[in-house]
């Protein structure tokens, strides 16, 4: 990262697709693992989360996703305040979350994986046959194999089910944690590139990645998460893997 990174504006939060404003959450009757954070991310954009082991980024996705509740702050979707909502309703509000792990089912095929991702979405406006050829345009390989149980996958391959289920709901945002995890360099190019390509189909992401070189090559800006509050925010293109090692453990950006 330069010294000086060039910061771009922040949207407008009326502009914003995801605006998460004073967010705080954590486990049970422990203290925060999220301490307040405010992030407005401009539309068909990627944000990369990047962070320490344990700073709080999947806690941070979980809790917009509406999985863990919200102890304060509010999050808002194309200007709708969805902090009310169970998870359910905010994807039906443009708000869609991929896990690390345990994404689509291995025992059922492509086919049947992508057919019970609809089965929830009834008043989600624009789901149906036209936006299931959209999706599986962007993922040739899938659409090639339909009856392929999705167990008998490569990791990459799952991955790109487990977005595509998730891009049927139509979302304004999509939510993804360490989509990269357990994958081979080549495969995580693969799985970046076909990040980039949900992008470019007019979709908002926002990438929790511990891979942070695959990362910073698709992402348009990279938040650095410590110990659950924001450090930097600063265009990808400003950021060096290199320099980040003061950051994450402790040196003032
Ligand atoms: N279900 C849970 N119950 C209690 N504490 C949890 C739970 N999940 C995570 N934590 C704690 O919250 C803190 C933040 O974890 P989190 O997984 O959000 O961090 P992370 O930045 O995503 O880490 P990593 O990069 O290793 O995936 C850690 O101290 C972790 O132990």
């Amino acid at each position: 990262m330069t010294s000086e990174p060039h910061l771009l504006p922040e949207p407008a939060p009326a502009d914003a697709a995801l605006h998460v404003t004073g967010l705080r959450s954590g486990y049970g009757r422990g203290g925060d693992i999220v301490c307040g954070i405010d992030l407005a991310q401009r539309p068909e954009s990627i944000i990369a989360v990047i962070g320490p082991n344990g700073s709080g980024k999947s806690t941070f996705v979980k809790t917009i996703a509406g999985l863990l509740p919200a102890r304060a702050g509010r999050v808002r979707v194309t200007g709708r305040d969805v902090t009310g909502l169970s998870p359910a309703n905010r994807v039906a509000a443009g708000l869609a979350y991929v896990p690390q792990e345990a994404n689509v089912f291995g025992t059922l095929t492509i086919r049947e994986n992508l057919k019970l991702a609809t089965e929830f979405l009834r008043g989600r406006a624009g789901v149906g046959p036209e936006q299931r050829a959209r999706v599986l345009a962007l993922f040739p390989e899938l659409a090639a194999r339909p009856g392929t149980l999705a167990g008998n996958l490569s990791g990459g391959q799952r991955q790109m089910l487990a977005f595509a289920c998730a891009l049927l709901a139509n979302p304004e945002v999509l939510l993804l944690d360490e989509p990269s995890a357990g994958l081979s360099p080549k495969i995580v190019s693969e799985t970046m590139e076909a990040i980039a390509r949900v992008r470019a189909a007019g979709v908002t992401v926002l990438l929790v990645e511990q891979n942070v070189s695959a990362a910073l090559r698709i992402a348009d800006e990279v938040v650095v998460l410590v110990a659950g509050a924001l450090r930097l925010r600063a265009p990808a293109g400003d950021v060096k893997p290199a320099d980040l090692a003061g950051l994450f453990f402790g040196r003032a950006a």
